[in-house]
């Protein structure tokens, strides 16, 4: 009876409402797991806990001889099937490797007919199969002749697939899977569940059966199920709709599998139902010219069935019997033989083989079950297709063609016997099926056909294609173990191992010194890598050290150099006019006397002492003042670090009276460092980088030195130390310059036009004099070896060089105006001497020979323009150089101050009418650099020159004051 297609329709695709319908998460079986799918792992002895190995089995791929007990007994293939001839299978026989069979939907108007059991009619032409299967044939019909097979190979240990393969619309998805309504409902011999539903209705069955009825056997079966989606040429998990483009995997230790593909074991019919439903509701289906819910991707349902069967049969007793000893002490076989007198010893040997399973071992048995539902071709696209469908179509038509070009190959390579490479690789879907074509597994395919005439071309596509794979020759074999492949195979373990282990101890010896050196350096260089990153200041003090690595410096960094040396030639300058001025070794700046610190530039062998030991405590006194003499604080220079001797620079408490001094000191480093470093070597220095360039490694520990002067400053225990920085390269080159450094690494130039205020500290310079005149070669050599010796490097000393000779060129410069400068100061120091006293005689005098003092003023007034240089210093060098007063006149002490004063007040009026603006100017700028000269030379010289006098004679030298 010809089925109309409105009855079709009621029992077509239920993909639509299982999610309605039916709580997926509630039909999942309970007791799952995720595992990977192992598709050709399964002639591998399966890991039962009940079973336990002699040796731990290794899971390295193992090789079999031919004559190996582990291998596979192969069925015998008789078979010769031709295109167009397939043999009659004989009643009993067992069933072929390939098997392909034609389904024919129902259709009205048909032009294909079943002529006979196993032939077909399109036309004139005749196609003959195994089975073929017209429009009134049924689910059940289908399943005896295709399904039942299948599961009872698969319960003999093969591996076995079902392929459904046709065109759009012609009742492939209806074959295997059925309706939906009938998955759930309870399975009958009219009912319309699919093949593949009523594959595990029976296998389950079978299964139970198997368990139940078997008294001399124990038999356990695990199964578990993977369903997969191939759509557009890749491999998602209709399980876990969230696992796509799933790889294929094919390495030695897992075999052939689906990576991350999801595994869940079952145990029922309901189980796998669950499954089905949950699989086919996640598969992606559109509309073609033929279905409007037609799949448009391939899916894959795979079971594993994994079976242990233990025989108690006689003979197995009495080795079992034999075995009791070793497996249980003696108490318990009085035990056993009570227990067995009392019920039967087939009961009592059943349990205690169950009990000792994992000392015995009987056969077993994994098999494969493949059920494949490919999508349907389609010659015609809907005209309003969108691009997707059309895109679907597309690789649908490709994959298939491309599994009908595989199954081409293996046919012709089983008649011709010739070894042809099999594109197994060519698509994913033949990646997938290469053990169903051609491979270990007995192989159904069920070829569905539209009987209408719009599909003949299709129809016949479908034909070919059952016809070729008629052909194919798989090779199907039963994946059993026995005991005696399990001895075989650990004995092969046993021996594999100690290969293992023999050439491990062999390589081991050979490698060891090796092996354990280069580890150790490994260790080591680690561990310096590490402490060089964590806290490089652990290096600072080691880069006098011989250092290969590479410099760079950059032009930043050569520019802050620069702007070093500069401020240094600056501050050398000052310094260097008062070391003329004074003209002594020893340079002392007083603070008030109570505290002075020796600044040492002498000797190699002599250390450079700073008592700083007070200001500790005062560090963080608020109530000091900051120091407004440090205007123009000088960098202090990186010090020079030589490979044998180190000038250092040592704090010593020596005078903790004084805090005030020590504070200033204090506060004075910190602005030094503050100023002068540069951000980015600030940032160097706070951070744990590598010091990148010389520049950068010279702060950095000038840096580290200045801490460590923090350090023992607020450590009063720790300030006797050791810990030190040299300059030597300053003191020895130049020892004024080694001064300017110190007074600059401590922060200690006196204040600037705060004469009132003394210097907060004093350096006593003991040696500079017998070097004053050392080369400004020595000065860069010294620098020079400076950079080398800190950088541990030469690398790129050569642009600094250059900035270094620069610098010294000027420093030349600056040093030979300061000599010009200092000579002019001694000598204005000497005519001032004789000014104060000369100018005094004559003023008094000229008081003395007036006779009304109220007309000093009348009658000084006309001697003004006569006699102005002969009482008042010219107003320039040269002139003042010249000038000689009268030195007739009689000093009067008693009026001396009043009278000075006037001269003064006369001498700024007359300076103010006579002097030029540009000269006037000049004449500021010199007695700013001079006064603050003469300050420090009152401060330090206090027997040459009364400060009183020399203030008073600035005031009238300029103007402004
Ligand atoms: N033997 C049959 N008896 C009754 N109805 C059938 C039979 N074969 C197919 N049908 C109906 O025909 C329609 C299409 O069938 P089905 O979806 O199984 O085709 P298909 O080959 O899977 O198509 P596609 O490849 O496009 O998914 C469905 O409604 C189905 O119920």
């Amino acid at each position: 009876m010809v089925k109309s297609n409105s009855e079709f329709s009621e029992n077509s695709r239920f993909f639509g409402t299982i999610s309605a319908s039916v709580p997926l998460k509630n039909l999942l079986p309970k007791s799952t797991r995720r595992s990977k799918v192992r598709l050709d792992g399964e002639n591998i002895a399966p890991i039962n806990s009940n079973i336990q190995f002699r040796d731990p089995p290794i899971s390295a791929s193992i090789s079999f001889s031919k004559n190996s007990p582990l291998k596979p007994k192969v069925r015998d293939l008789k078979e010769d099937l031709t295109a167009t001839v397939v043999p009659q299978q004989l009643p009993g026989a067992p069933d072929p490797p390939v098997k392909v069979v034609v389904r024919i939907r129902p259709a009205n108007g048909t032009v294909i007919r079943k002529i006979s059991e196993d032939t077909i009619s399109i036309g004139e032409r005749n196609y003959r199969f195994d089975s073929v299967f017209d429009s009134n044939s049924t689910q059940g019909d289908v399943y005896e002749l295709v399904g039942a097979p299948l599961v009872k190979d698969a319960l003999s240990g093969y591996n076995t697939s079902l392929v459904a393969y046709g065109q759009t619309g012609s009742g492939k998805s209806y074959t295997m899977w059925g309706p939906f309504n009938s998955m759930v409902e309870a399975p009958s011999v009219s009912g319309l569940q699919g093949v593949v539903p009523r594959i595990f209705q029976d296998l389950f069955s079978k299964i139970q059966k198997d368990q139940e009825n078997n008294d001399d056997k124990l038999i356990n079966y695990q199964c578990r199920c993977s369903f997969l989606e191939v759509y557009d040429g890749k491999i998602s998990d209709l399980l876990d709709p969230t696992q796509r483009k799933l790889e294929l995997k094919d390495d030695a230790k897992n075999g052939f599998y689906v990576e991350n593909l999801t595994e869940e074991y079952v145990t029922s019919y309901e189980d796998v139902t669950q499954i089905l439903i949950k699989g086919l509701s996640n598969r992606k289906i559109g509309a073609t010219s033929k279905n409007s819910k037609s799949s448009r991707s391939h899916i894959m349902f795979t079971c594993i069935i994994e079976s242990w069967c233990k025989v108690v049969s006689a003979n197995f007793n009495f080795k079992l019997c034999l075995k009791l000893p070793l497996l249980f002490p003696l108490k318990h076989l009085v035990f056993i033989h009570y227990f067995a007198s009392q019920f039967s010893y087939s009961l009592v040997l059943k349990m205690i083989y169950q009990e000792s399973s994992s000392k015995c071992f009987g056969t077993s048995k994994t098999s494969r079950i493949s059920l494949v539902d490919l999508a349907g071709f389609d010659r015609n696209t809907l005209d309003d297709a969108s691009k997707q469908h059309a895109k679907e179509g597309k690789y649908i038509k490709k994959s298939t063609s491309q599994l009908g070009h595989l199954v081409n190959i293996i046919a012709k390579g089983r008649q011709s016997d010739k070894a042809e490479e099999v594109p197994y690789r060519s698509s994913c879907l033949t990646h997938l099926l290469r053990e169903s074509f051609g491979g270990n597994a007995k192989l159904s395919i069920i070829c569905a056909i539209s009987p209408d005439e719009k599909s003949n071309s299709e129809t016949l596509s479908t034909l070919r294609f059952g016809l070729r794979a008629k052909l194919m020759k798989n090779e199907p074999l039963v994946n059993e173990i026995t005991e005696d492949d399990v001895d075989g195979l650990s004995d092969q373990i046993r021996q594999l191992k100690e290969e293992l282990m023999r050439a491990k101890s062999s390589e081991c010896n050979s490698l060891s010194i090796n092996h354990g050196y280069f580890s150790g350096r490994k260790v080591r260089e680690s561990v310096n890598q590490l402490r060089i990153s964590l806290n490089r200041s652990l290096i600072l003090p080691r880069i006098d050290r011989d250092s290969e690595e590479d410099l760079c410096i950059n032009e930043d960094d050569v520019k802050q150099l620069r702007l070093q040396i500069d401020n240094i030639s600056s501050s050398h300058e000052e310094i260097f006019k008062e070391d003329s001025q004074i003209g002594e070794n020893t340079l002392i700046y007083s603070a008030e006397g109570t505290c002075e610190h020796y600044l040492s530039c002498s000797d190699e062998s002599e250390n450079e002492v700073i008592n700083s030991d007070e200001s500790q405590t005062e560090l963080s006194n608020n109530e000091c003042h900051q120091s407004t003499l440090l205007q123009d604080p000088v960098l202090s220079e990186s010090p020079k670090i030589k490979n044998s001797h180190r000038k250092s620079l040592a704090f010593l408490s020596n005078h903790p009276s004084n805090q005030d001094d020590a504070v200033e000191t204090s506060k004075n480093l910190d602005v030094l460092r503050q100023s002068h470093q540069p951000d980015h070597i600030k940032s160097s220095l706070r951070s744990s980088r590598i010091i990148p360039g010389p520049t950068e490694s010279i702060a950095a520990s000038l840096h580290r030195g200045l801490h460590i002067i923090d350090y023992h400053q607020k450590n009063p225990t720790a300030t006797r130390s050791s810990v030190s920085f040299s300059f030597e390269h300053l003191a020895l080159k130049q020892p004024c310059l080694s001064i300017d450094k110190a007074n600059a690494s401590a922060q200690t130039s006196p204040e600037e036009g705060k004469s009132s205020d003394p210097p907060p500290v004093s350096f006593v310079c003991m040696k500079c004099q017998g070097r004053g005149n050392a080369t400004s070669n020595e000065v860069e050599d010294s620098l020079k070896t400076c950079m080398v010796v800190a950088d541990g490097s030469s690398h790129g000393a050569k642009d600094i060089e250059k900035d270094l000779a620069l610098a010294i060129q000027r420093e030349k410069e600056l040093s030979s105006l300061c000599k010009e400068q200092a000579a002019q100061i001694e000598h204005l120091n000497q005519l001032l001497e004789k000014y104060n006293c000369e100018t005094h005689q004559n003023v008094i005098s000229s008081y003395r020979n007036s006779s009304n003092f109220s007309d000093r003023e009348n009658q000084l007034q006309p001697i003004y323009e006569d006699e102005h240089e002969k009482y008042y210093p010219p107003n320039s060098e040269n002139k003042l150089l010249t000038w000689k007063s009268d030195e007739n006149h009689e000093p009067e002490f008693i009026k001396e101050k009043c009278e000075i004063k006037e001269v003064q007040e006369n001498s700024n009026h007359s300076m103010q009418k006579s002097f030029s603006f540009e000269g006037r100017e000049a004449l500021l700028r010199e007695n700013e650099i001079l006064r603050n000269k003469l300050h420090s030379y009152n401060d330090a010289a206090p027997t040459r020159i009364s400060s009183d006098k020399l203030r008073s004679y600035l005031c009238c030298y300029n103007p402004s004051s």
